[in-house]
């Protein structure tokens, strides 16, 4: 049995859908379906989770959103009319929708969550009804029905261990089921959403759950490439990746899988396939616990930007018991999660995601780091990017290191702060965020190949 999962881009129009059911049909073990909300049709089309995020804020505020309203109906709408389906199923989804948007507010978070959800949810129900239209025997399945019981974090859900034994009883469901991505109910009944792209990670719920042979994720790229093809052109494809090595480059910035949607399947060593809708004869990606590493150190070069760093100097901080804790009791207090903490003798750099500091709080910190701690200097940088290489072969590696920090010197890119992990399969620099890509078209080039931009 297979996990199948598709992603908005893959479920943007009818035309979309159309190369999703011969998909599905060319292969009789792809019986579970893990599907995302419309996506975009071109690259400044609205996605359906952000009309109905700005949906919802604004029957919040009481302000009219008939036109977002029309908008997110017309996407199923003008799925439902190319694929020729009935109108009823277009009927349900709008009551639905018009149901949920009128229905209770006391509770503003839970109401976002469920208008957010419902992109997903009615998606989920038009392609079942599509599937079955083009004569396959396909049901939709609700999370709750099957019992995908998720943390209370709005916006950031992580699956209840006690999930998984209900889930495996969508093993003996007949035919096709079609499962909506993205979110799970809490203990309450509530609907309560995984972070952004979280699909992915109902997919390898789901392929864990059932103990799937494989789960395929389905996106719009015929591979996941050694770095992001919207900044080098035609990067090399990569063939094999270990769960790790992915893990790492979705969190450095591949956005083509969520850095969260590795762990359930590899909990259950289930290999993940990333592959084309559009091109599905292509191989795609495999995520594996162990390759044979014939590739060189480096398998991927990832970015992403909008950090912060904290920097904190203190003539002796090495010999101070509790010097890092306090920094760290500092940050928690006000809320505040970090990325990465490099350290020097007599300093400590605290790595964050930049849309957490507001300027009043960054003063407040720095105040606070200041007194507490009386530290020499504490000094805030914003807008850098950083840059993950990733390969388990940098462990038998000498001088990767080197040559990344001789291509950035060659290229007149200030490194602005090194980190390597314990577990030597990836290494990481920050950069002001103004050389981010050409900092990354330096290191393709040093590790990969020339760059054509
Ligand atoms: N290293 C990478 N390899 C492939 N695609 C990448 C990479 N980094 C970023 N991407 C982007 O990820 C996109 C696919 O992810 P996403 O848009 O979330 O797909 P989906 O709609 O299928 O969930 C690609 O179109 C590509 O622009
Ligand atoms: N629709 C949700 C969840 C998701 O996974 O979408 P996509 O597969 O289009 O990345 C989002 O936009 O966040």
């Amino acid at each position: 049995m297979k996990v199948v999962k598709f992603g908005g881009s893959s479920l943007a129009s009818g035309a979309q859908v159309e190369k999703v059911y011969h998909i599905i049909a060319a292969d009789p073990e792809r019986k579970i379906v893990v599907v995302s909300a419309p996506g975009k049709r071109y690259s400044d089309d609205i996605k359906v989770t952000d009309l109905l995020i700005g949906c919802a804020e604004k029957y919040l505020k009481g302000q009219d959103a008939h036109q977002l309203v029309e908008a997110i109906l017309s996407r199923y709408e003008s799925i439902a009319q190319e694929l020729h389906l009935s109108n009823e199923v277009i009927r349900k989804i709008s009551d639905d929708l018009l149901t949920l948007l009128s229905g209770d507010k006391s509770n503003p978070a839970s109401f976002i969550e469920a208008v957010k959800a419902s992109g997903e949810d009615n998606n989920a129900k038009l392609i079942a009804a599509a599937l079955k239209h083009k004569g396959l025997d396909a049901h939709y399945v609700s999370p709750k029905e099957a019992g995908l019981l998720v943390s209370n974090d709005p916006g950031n859900a992580r699956v209840l261990s006690q999930s998984y034994e209900r889930l495996y009883e969508l093993r003996n469901r007949p035919g096709i089921t079609v499962f909506p991505g993205f979110f799970g109910y809490n203990t309450n009944g509530d609907v309560v959403t995984f972070s952004r792209s979280g699909s992915d990670i109902t997919g390898s719920i789901l392929a864990n759950g059932v103990k799937a042979e494989l789960y395929e994720n389905f996106t719009d790229v015929d591979a996941v490439h050694a770095v992001n093809p919207n900044i080098v052109h035609h990067p090399k494809e990569i063939r094999e990746l270990t769960y790790r090595e992915m893990r790492e480059l979705s969190y450095g910035g591949f956005s083509v899988f969520h850095d969260e949607a590795l762990i359930p399947a590899f909990r259950a060593g289930i290999p993940v396939n990333v592959k084309n809708t559009n091109n599905p004869e292509a191989p795609g990606t495999r995520i594996v616990s162990a390759r044979k590493n014939t590739d060189g150190p480096v398998v991927g070069i990832a970015s992403d930007d909008k950090f912060c760093s904290i920097y904190v100097g203190k003539y002796l901080m090495n010999r101070e018991i509790g010097f890092g804790r306090k920094i760290l009791l500092i940050l928690e207090e006000f809320g505040l999660s970090f990325e990465h903490i490099p350290s020097g003798i007599d300093d400590m750099t605290v790595i964050v995601r930049q849309n957490q500091m507001e300027e009043k709080v960054e003063k407040k910190i720095m105040q606070r780091i200041m007194a507490d701690l009386d530290a020499d200097e504490v000094r805030v940088e914003h807008d850098l990017a950083l840059i993950m290489l990733v390969g388990e072969g940098m462990r038998q590696k000498v001088g990767t290191m080197a040559r990344a920090s001789r291509a950035l010197a060659d290229a007149k890119i200030n490194i602005e702060m090194i980190n390597q992990g314990s577990s030597e399969t990836s290494m990481m620099f920050s950069v002001k965020e103004a050389v981010e890509r050409k900092a990354v078209q330096a290191l393709y080039h040093e590790f990969f190949a020339e760059v054509r931009v």
